[in-house]
């Protein structure tokens, strides 16, 4: 029987070895962590992540070839193919801060394949890591390694939160990149044939390994792009009595540019598109091009503005000062379905309005206080971020308070800021939220979910982003 280690349980080892597992009974599979609570929630009825289908799929086939376990070194040691799954952030401190991909757990992994393993192995690199992370990984495992084989391989992965088991179900491609030698192309083959049990051939896509590294941070950078793109626009918009959804559906339409990834929102957060593009901004300009950098920061500047803009929005339509009034966040998470809080753009939006003295109060169905309180709390980098969306003192985030219930969010605040796109938003009772709110109750909407006409029926002032702007928000638009 195969056997497959994965280092890393977290929202990419945990979904992505699940369905491994359901897919290959031939194969044993086992999920190691050095966390003890994420594993421990892996092994009982409360699994450490929130995503639709997940529950069903670990259940089915956990005790049987999918097993979740903190013996790192055992299992390691057992693997034939061993998938590295764990954190790359951004790097905080030294050489790069700020841009760089920090790549100490990864070389920490690395270090620890080489001392205990007896067989050869293949390691494939399921993290998001920078062009060339495998040269120096097999650096690592071939001068420690006793004489063992080690093959490298690149598999990035392209699921996105909240959709995890249908993207591993049906991926658009799955990527395999490594060694062209025969040695390495044995290797490449291996894990095709894990995927065949369920990927069509012509969807499993091979290249050299520095094809598969770079396509995983120029997929991000693209897809960030369209939605920095549509941002910008969506301020033109606003300018102009245009309608960014309209202009979307409208681009849209044309095959070449396709309807996906046109949403104006707020911003892009999650723990993935930043960080990857600072990344290959790093990269471009560690091999001499500038011009290249610069190109793909403008993505992530867009982003910082358009959340500065959606605070200013809210500070400049409250007749520009916020200071007491007491404020509703309904959503926390970066997107709906899931519970991830990471690069939320809520941080942001919620520390700007703190910084304008706001009494916030937090709504989110899946984020838990002690996540949005450590969210709150936590030091972002503070590399080139606009100076009024620079985070709050920690001291700050025992001021926001959190509810269990939008109702009471929204209950006797002046303004009520849609920060995720959740279902259950779109159907609330809004004739309610309008009756307990201060007058004039405002709604800024920062995922076009609602239908404004329909809440200015009923008395709200609405902001809806790229929208044409309600009269008393217009009159603010200088500020903005
Ligand atoms: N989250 C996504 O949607 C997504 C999608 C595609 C790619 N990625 C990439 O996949 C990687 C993992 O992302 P994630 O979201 O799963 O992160 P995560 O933080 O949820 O999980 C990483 C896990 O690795 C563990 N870990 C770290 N060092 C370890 C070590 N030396 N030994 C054993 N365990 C260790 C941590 O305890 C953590 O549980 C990142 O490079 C990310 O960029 C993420
Ligand atoms: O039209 C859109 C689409 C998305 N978003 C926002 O963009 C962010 C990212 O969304 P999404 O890409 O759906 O989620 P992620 O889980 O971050 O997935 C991205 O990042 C992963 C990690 O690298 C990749 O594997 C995925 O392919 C890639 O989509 C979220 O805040 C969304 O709300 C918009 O504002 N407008």
């Amino acid at each position: 029987m195969v056997k497959i280690c994965c280092i890393g349980a977290g929202y990419v080892g945990g979904p992505t070895m699940a369905m491994i597992a359901l897919k290959c009974h031939d194969i044993e599979v086992v999920v190691v962590d050095i966390s003890k609570p994420r594993i421990a929630a892996w092994n009982s009825d409360e699994l450490p992540i929130y995503e639709p289908g997940l529950d069903e799929v670990v259940k089915e086939r956990r005790g049987k070839n999918l097993f979740f376990s903190t013996d790192v070194q055992k299992h390691v040691a057992e693997a034939d193919i061993i998938f590295v799954s764990v954190n790359t952030p951004t790097k905080t401190r030294g050489l790069g801060a700020g841009k760089a991909a920090d790549l100490t757990y990864w070389e920490s992994a690395a270090r620890m394949i080489a001392d205990v393993s007896k067989t050869d192995k293949i390691v494939v690199e399921k993290s998001t890591v920078p062009v060339k992370t495998a040269e120096a990984i097999e650096k690592i495992l071939t001068k420690n390694g006793h004489g063992i084989e080690f093959q490298i391989l690149s598999n990035p992965e392209f699921l996105a939160e909240g959709t995890a088991v249908e993207d591993l179900l049906k991926p658009d491609r799955v990527l395999i990149g490594g060694r062209e030698t025969p040695k390495g192309q044995a290797a490449i083959q291996a894990l095709a044939a894990v995927y065949a049990h369920w990927v069509p051939k012509e969807n499993i896509i091979t290249t050299n390994l520095w094809s598969a590294e770079l396509s995983k941070l120029a997929a991000n950078a693209f897809l960030a792009q369209r939605i920095s793109s549509i941002n910008a626009m969506s301020a033109l918009c606003e300018a102009t009595g245009a309608n960014v959804s309209e202009v979307a559906y409208a681009i849209g339409k044309d095959s070449r540019i396709g309807p996906k990834f046109l949403q104006s929102s707020v911003g892009f957060g999650g723990s993935c598109f930043q960080k990857d593009i600072l990344n290959l901004v790093y990269i471009c300009e560690c091999n001499g091009l500038p011009e290249v950098a610069a190109y793909w920061k403008q993505v992530v500047d867009i982003n910082d503005y358009q959340k500065s803009r959606f605070v200013n929005r809210v500070v400049g339509s409250m007749f520009n000062t916020i200071s007491g009034k007491k404020i509703a966040i309904l959503g926390f998470a970066f997107k709906k379905d899931t519970g991830d809080t990471r690069e939320t753009p809520a941080i942001d939006v919620t520390n700007g309005l703190l910084r304008d003295r706001a009494l916030v109060s937090v709504y989110d169905p899946q984020v838990t206080e002690e996540q949005m309180r450590r969210d709150l709390s936590q030091e972002k980098f503070a590399w080139d971020h606009p100076a009024h969306i620079q985070p709050a003192s920690p001291a700050s985030a025992q001021k926001v308070g959190y509810v269990m219930d939008p109702y009471q969010a929204t209950k006797d605040a002046h303004g009520v800021c849609i920060l995720t796109e959740w279902d259950e938003f779109k159907k609330m009772d809004w004739q309610k939220v309008y009756d307990n709110m201060v007058k004039p109750a405002f709604v800024f909407d920062g995922r076009n979910i609602i239908n404004p006409e329909e809440l200015r029926k009923i008395g709200f002032i609405v902001y809806s982003i790229g929208k044409p702007l309600d009269p008393f928000v217009k009159d603010v638009s200088a500020l903005v």
